[in-house]
């Protein structure tokens, strides 16, 4: 278990038949697995899928007692390849990650496990990071569901949409012996709602059921001649047998006045539904609840497209409008292709209308279906409107929240360092990887070149063959055990590569919501944790390795990255930066120092400040921190103009402050506090009779500087 604990979510999902659920998205996904009777459950963290394996990792008991086995995967492809378990037996399975890029990562697993086929369901649950709150490149997943043909479900977001996809999906996945795939968007991911449980199912045959009794079936494996059935087998029986499941179980709704038949409908992604809903709201056009004046065909199944039934939505209506997100505009081509079929003289409009890319909030959706009736349906159209969203006074003063590193974040000394030793030998070339230590990009270090993908740093850097000055590369722990051990490190040996790699190990897959991994330092009584990265660096051949304990050490970190920058060694110098995340310990430190407290204990806490009549305002400690904490106020001395730097509540004493005025020789202004809550008896006299000294020097000095001021 990592460092906060879910034991409260893990009970919700011991509800029972008729028992009301309430919480987020991702979370009923977890119950409606259970009760879907999964056999096995795997899967990568990510946003923002990462809630559903963090429950998971914390209900060990839960799952052993219902027999279903549950493994946090090493990356996305062996949580694809998991899915093995469901092509020869009975056993439903799912497995979750952040999409596209976990699908990216899983790919080749995914082919082969949508080639074979499966006998027991098979769900792939993607976290959709698409749109305005999304960190990754904005592409689509239909893309994978179409080149693989897998099913794709994009329910409705709400939670018992959300919980019947699921069910049925395992069900459509049995059906036509394919692996479905749900996709969950952000929005869907972390709304909250509630729906009515039923029981926990234990899956009539389990893992160890198929690990007793072994079966295999040549035509399965990917291998020809099997292969080219696969390819055969996918057209003429998975497919119509798909089509039939979410025909005949109506998967897809629609909404509307069913009575009237009318010139114009929607045909909408299940997944906006309720932004198409909100918009039409806004329009006047539906209620809050959902009745609407325009027919709706909504999509809970993104692919395939089903013929009959967009042949029948579609048959009537002079023009339908199609809301679906991002591009390109996969379904809008099929949609066309059907109409052409079925001889219909309907027009689809799409991203005609609609925006080619980004987010299709309720805001856009608004103005894209006002465009549409403006042209299609006069009568009920909007005037057209100038949108601006925010009067622009206002949009000005909102400031900027750039991402960054969270205060006291033990990698931000690092980049210090980096900056501090770009003072002496000028820029080099950084290769940048997944995580955390992405954020050294932004200002105020302003450092990383290019970032390739997860655990991708050291790999991303590969080209470079210095002869002058050497690349740097950095990976996150994260990152080396996702890949980065075989996919940089050790082929950087293999290559005799001289690349410096900086592996931050933060003890956690910090960027995904802090879970263990194999090196973390913490207890996890169901895993092997405290597996060195020194050990495995030098398992795969690395020679030249330094392990640094503190990352809060600017000159030990600037001094062993010059020395790795200048070492005639050969091969890859790998420098193990180690300092525990920060947000991790508060999680763990904070109720400690909270219930001690309460408790009267005597509690000393560390912050930093500066002093104000010292700092000349140069802000140079801001340029190499960049540290939330560290602010600026207006300057108390009115003969002084400059604001002064000034640290705020929120500092948890990190040091990184001082140790950057100490290392960069830049600054005496920095003091270091002690705060001691509930003193003894000696320490409170103590510390009157030292205030009492203190407050004499400084009355002595101001009446000094007082007979001198003019
Ligand atoms: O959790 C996030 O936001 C991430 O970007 C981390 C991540 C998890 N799995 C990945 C696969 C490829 C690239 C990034 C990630």
């Amino acid at each position: 278990m990592a460092e906060r604990s879910f034991k409260h979510e893990v009970k919700k999902l011991t509800a029972g038949e008729g028992e009301t659920f309430t919480g987020e998205g991702i979370l009923a996904v977890t119950k409606a697995l259970l009760q879907s009777g999964v056999a096995y459950i795997g899967g990568y963290q990510g946003s923002p899928i990462s809630h559903l394996m963090d429950v998971f990792a914390d209900a060990n008991d839960l799952l052993e007692e219902l027999d279903v086995h549950f493994e946090a995967s090493a990356s996305e492809a062996t949580a694809a390849a998991m899915l093995a378990a469901s092509v020869n037996y009975p056993l439903r399975g799912a497995v979750a990650w952040k999409s596209v890029v976990g699908t990216n990562v899983a790919s080749d697993a995914l082919s082969n496990v949508a080639s074979g086929g499966v006998t027991g369901g098979a769900m792939i649950i993607v976290g959709e990071d698409y749109g305005e709150g999304s960190s990754i490149m904005q592409e689509r997943t239909h893309a994978f569901a179409m080149k693989s043909q897998m099913w794709l479900l994009d329910p409705r977001p709400n939670l018992t949409s959300i919980v019947n996809a699921v069910e049925q999906g395992f069900q459509l996945s049995e059906a036509s012996n394919t692996p479905v795939m749900l996709e969950m968007r952000v929005r869907s991911c972390h709304m909250t709602g509630s729906f009515i449980a039923k029981d926990n199912i234990r899956p009539a045959f389990t893992v160890s059921d198929a690990a007793e009794n072994p079966t295999r079936d040549l035509d399965r494996i990917v291998l020809p001649p099997a292969n080219f059935l696969h390819e055969v087998e996918k057209i003429e029986k998975r497919w119509p047998a798909g089509l039939a499941y979410v025909r005949d179980n109506k998967l897809n709704e629609w909404f509307g006045p069913d009575t009237h038949p009318s010139e114009i409908g929607i045909i909408v992604q299940g997944g906006l539904y309720n932004n198409c809903n909100r918009a039409m709201e806004l329009l006047g056009l539906a209620d809050a609840f959902g009745t609407s004046d325009i027919p709706l065909y909504c999509l809970n199944v993104t692919y395939p497209l089903i013929p009959e039934e967009v042949k029948e939505f579609c048959a009537d209506k002079k023009a339908v409008l199609v809301l679906e997100e991002g591009q390109p505009e996969f379904i809008e081509h099929e949609l066309n292709t059907l109409i052409r079929r079925a001889e219909l003289d309907c027009k689809i409009i799409g991203k005609d209308m609609m925006p080619r890319a980004g987010e299709y909030s309720a805001q856009v959706i608004r103005a894209g279906l006002g465009k549409f009736l403006r042209r299609f349906a006069p009568d009920i159209a909007p005037a057209q409107e100038s949108s601006d969203p925010l009067p622009a006074p206002v949009a000005q003063e909102i400031p900027q929240r750039p991402a960054g590193f969270c205060t006291g974040c033990p990698e931000r000394p690092i980049f210090t360092a980096m900056k501090l030793l770009e003072r002496e030998i000028g820029p080099t070339h950084i290769s940048a990887d997944i995580g955390c230590h992405l954020f050294s990009i932004l200002p105020p270090f302003n450092l990383g070149n290019t970032t390739m993908g997860y655990g991708l740093g050291s790999a991303g850097a590969s080209a470079f063959k210095p002869t002058g000055k050497r690349a740097i590369a950095i990976m996150g722990d994260g990152g080396f055990w996702h890949n980065g051990l075989t996919s940089g490190i050790s082929n950087a040996v293999f290559n005799k590569d001289d690349t410096v790699n900086l592996v931050i190990d933060n003890g956690y897959s910090a960027a995904t919501g802090g879970q263990d991994i194999p090196s973390s330092r913490a207890k996890n009584a169901n895993r092997v944790t405290n597996n060195p990265i020194e050990k495995a660096v030098r398992g795969v051949g690395g020679q030249w390795v330094r392990t640094l304990t503190r990352t809060y050490d600017i000159k030990a970190m600037r001094d062993t990255l010059r020395e790795a920058m200048l070492t005639k060694t050969k091969g890859p110098k790998v420098i193990v930066a180690q300092s525990e995340c920060m947000l991790n310990k508060q999680r763990r430190e904070k109720p400690l120092m909270r219930k001690a407290l309460k408790d009267g204990q005597r509690v000393e806490r560390e912050r930093f400040g500066v002093d104000s009549e010292t700092c000349t305002g140069d802000h140079s400690c801001i340029r190499l921190s960049g540290c939330p904490s560290l602010s600026i106020k207006p300057n108390p001395d009115p003969l002084r103009q400059h604001p002064v730097a000034h640290v705020d509540n929120s500092c948890v004493g990190c040091g990184l402050c001082g140790e950057v005025s100490h290392a960069a020789v830049l600054c005496p202004s920095f003091y270091k506090a002690k705060l001691v809550s509930n003193p003894g008896r000696w320490e409170k006299l103590r510390a009157r009779i030292s205030g009492a000294v203190i407050r004499f020097i400084q009355q002595r000095d101001d009446r000094k500087r007082l007979a001198r001021a003019f």
